[in-house]
């Protein structure tokens, strides 16, 4: 009933645990906090919050237009649904270094576990499209210090994200990666690796768990769990993944209606009335009334 009763740095600690764990771990992308619960349920590891989905669900496009406190409320609404460590992509957290370690002090209280934070350009672009481009690594590594700095809770984790591959190939990426563990990243997101023998590459170049990107539509191969595991991925996020999928089968019960009148026929794939119920833990709150308001006063009935 009500918001997860985990505490923020009992999520920390449990997503420092599973990453040093060597099993990989899946975190598919919420796009609300009803999903993340939908998420939990199913037996996932953790819960990805999407810069993409974030922004799309606005309305807008992924090129870096929302904000700091946009990011951390909706996070944080997310967050708080879930007893499972949620990870927030920061985008290239939204500014100069300081601002940067602003925003992980707003994500800490957001209640989040973990974010990461991309060393593009600003204006930024989703990193499986072409046409972005990096900042220089004494940039990036600040960006990274000042994050790994401001933390309070020493469990947050930091990831550090790099681009650097589709602007200036694997080795760059291989180099950057470490130079970014040197300024206190704790995990590397190696963004649009072009095969499995790319991320083997990033693992053996630092040895902090690294993050694969199954992003459909991207430049990467959706590859199973299982092969991401055999080149020693840690974490696998399908960020906009239940975004596409709720916005596919949206697109087509409005066509069903235009169609024949009626949402009749897809009332089959539809979440039922009793699983929305479940989700929202209808029937602990029905408990709560009866127990509040469910009395007999003696010599009465
Ligand atoms: C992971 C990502 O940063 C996101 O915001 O979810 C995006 C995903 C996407 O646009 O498909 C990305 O830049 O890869
Ligand atoms: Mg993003």
């Amino acid at each position: 009933m009500l918001y997860s009763k985990t505490t923020p740095e009992q999520k920390r600690l449990a997503l420092c645990d599973m990453l040093a764990s060597g099993n990989i771990q899946q975190f598919p992308g919420a796009f609300s906090p009803l999903s993340a619960r939908l998420i939990e349920e199913k037996g996932f590891a953790g819960v990805y919050i999407s810069g993409a989905v974030l922004a799309n669900d606005l309305g807008l496009p992924d090129i870096g237009l929302t904000t700091l406190t946009e990011v951390a409320a909706r996070a944080g609404q997310i967050a708080r649904m879930t007893d499972l460590p949620c990870l927030v992509d920061a985008d290239t957290g939204f500014g100069e270094p300081m601002n940067v370690a602003r925003s992980i002090q707003e994500l800490e209280n957001a209640g989040l576990a973990g974010c990461h934070i991309e060393d593009q350009f600003n204006p930024k672009r989703c990193g499986h499209l072409d046409g972005k481009n990096v900042v220089d690594l004494d940039t990036a590594t600040k960006r990274i210090r000042a994050a790994a700095d401001a933390r309070r809770d020493p469990n947050f984790l930091i990831m550090a994200r790099t681009d650097i591959r589709a602007v200036d190939g694997l080795q760059a990426a291989k180099d950057r990666a470490k130079a970014l563990v040197d300024a206190g990243a704790d995990a590397i997101f190696p963004e649009a690796m072009k095969d499995l023998s790319e991320f083997l590459a990033i693992r053996d170049a630092v040895d902090v768990p690294i993050l694969a990107n199954m992003t459909e539509f991207g430049q990467s191969a959706l590859f199973s769990v299982d092969e991401l595991a055999g080149v020693g991925v840690n974490m696998v996020i399908y960020p906009v993944t239940l975004l596409r999928s709720a916005m596919g089968a949206a697109e087509q019960t409005l066509d069903a209606i235009i169609k024949t009148g009626s949402q009749e026929a897809q009332v089959e794939n539809m979440l039922t009335r009793a699983r929305l119920y479940d989700l929202v833990d209808y029937e602990a709150y029905n408990r709560f009334d009866t127990g509040v308001f469910n009395f007999q006063i003696p010599g009465t009935h």
